[in-house]
């Protein structure tokens, strides 16, 4: 049986579609970095393992390049949303999905299914809910150490845990250099993405990403929820803005009760059928 995987893509950051009702491959943690390594796999910044079928929803594994799983990625969400159609599997324009972190309400917002609209669930900024270590309370400008330098650090879950710093010149060299360290931070029990905010006015916002198990991406939806609520929360913005990113604009809305609803546009890259050589690598991997 030869293994396929489809490439997607929201705002550039792109994952891969592995179709467990059209594979048969035991993913472990080493043949998923072979898969998404960008020299000796086809590369991507995720695995998207799905649909899991066998309750009412339909279920996502979100896999990070490093082999780790995370409870939710925004633009995987999208992604997933996008495939789901683009393979048969749903019919409706909104419906809801099961990840890791909860459940999910994907909307189509075209006829393609290009443009999604996701309700993300709730941000938290409660320590033990991110999780930060510590007293409980709620993460707000603290000063917190990565690579011996202080920073002041808000921190927020969005189903995963976010670091947003939030500075005047925000860069792929600077956020790299924090995230190194940020990332594997002692306070940060179950590691953490680092987002670099800067305020471009009430509606505008700019970030630089460095996400857990992927490192520099040109894109994150949960980043962008994340930079988003904490820049509302700090009453830098309004509740509507627009999350610029190197890799493209998305759109973040943060309801009264602090649910956030986000919308972006999904890129098709196009199916990978593995070569035998390759497919015998991995299953060596199992
Ligand atoms: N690219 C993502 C986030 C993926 C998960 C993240 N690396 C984590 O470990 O939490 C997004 O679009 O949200």
């Amino acid at each position: 049986m030869n293994i396929t995987l489809e490439k997607y893509h929201g705002l550039g950051n792109d994952y891969l579609i592995f179709d467990p009702n059209k594979n048969e491959l035991e993913l472990t943690e080493e043949n998923i970095r072979l898969i998404c390594n960008r020299n000796f796999g086809v590369g991507s910044d995720g695995l998207l393992v799905g649909p899991i079928l066998g309750n009412d929803k339909l279920e996502v594994k979100i896999l990070n390049p490093d082999g780790s799983e995370a409870e939710i990625s925004g633009n995987g969400v999208r992604i997933f949303g996008k495939y789901l159609k683009d393979a048969g599997y749903v019919q409706k324009n909104r419906f809801t999905i099961n990840t890791l972190s909860g459940q999910q309400t994907i909307q189509y917002l075209n006829e393609e299914g290009t443009r999604i609209k996701v309700s993300m669930g709730k941000l938290s900024f409660y320590s033990d809910e991110i999780p930060v270590t510590g007293p409980r309370r709620e993460v707000l400008n603290e000063t917190m150490m990565f690579g011996s330098i202080p920073y002041r650090v808000t921190c927020v879950n969005i189903g995963n845990p976010h670091c947003v710093i939030w500075l005047n010149d925000i860069s792929k060299e600077l956020v790299c250099r924090i995230g190194k360290h940020s990332e594997s931070a002692e306070c940060f029990p179950e590691k953490i993405n680092t987002q670099l905010l800067k305020v471009l006015d009430r509606t505008n916002i700019e970030i630089e990403i460095y996400e857990r198990g992927a490192g520099y991406t040109l894109a994150s939806g949960t980043s962008g929820c994340a930079a988003a609520g904490a820049a509302y929360r700090m009453g830098l913005t309004e509740r509507k803005m627009y999350v610029h990113m190197p890799g493209g604009v998305l759109e973040v809305e943060i309801e009264e009760d602090e649910n956030v609803l986000m919308t972006g546009e999904v890129g098709y890259v196009g199916r990978f059928t593995l070569s035998h050589e390759m497919a015998e690598q991995l299953k060596a991997l199992q």
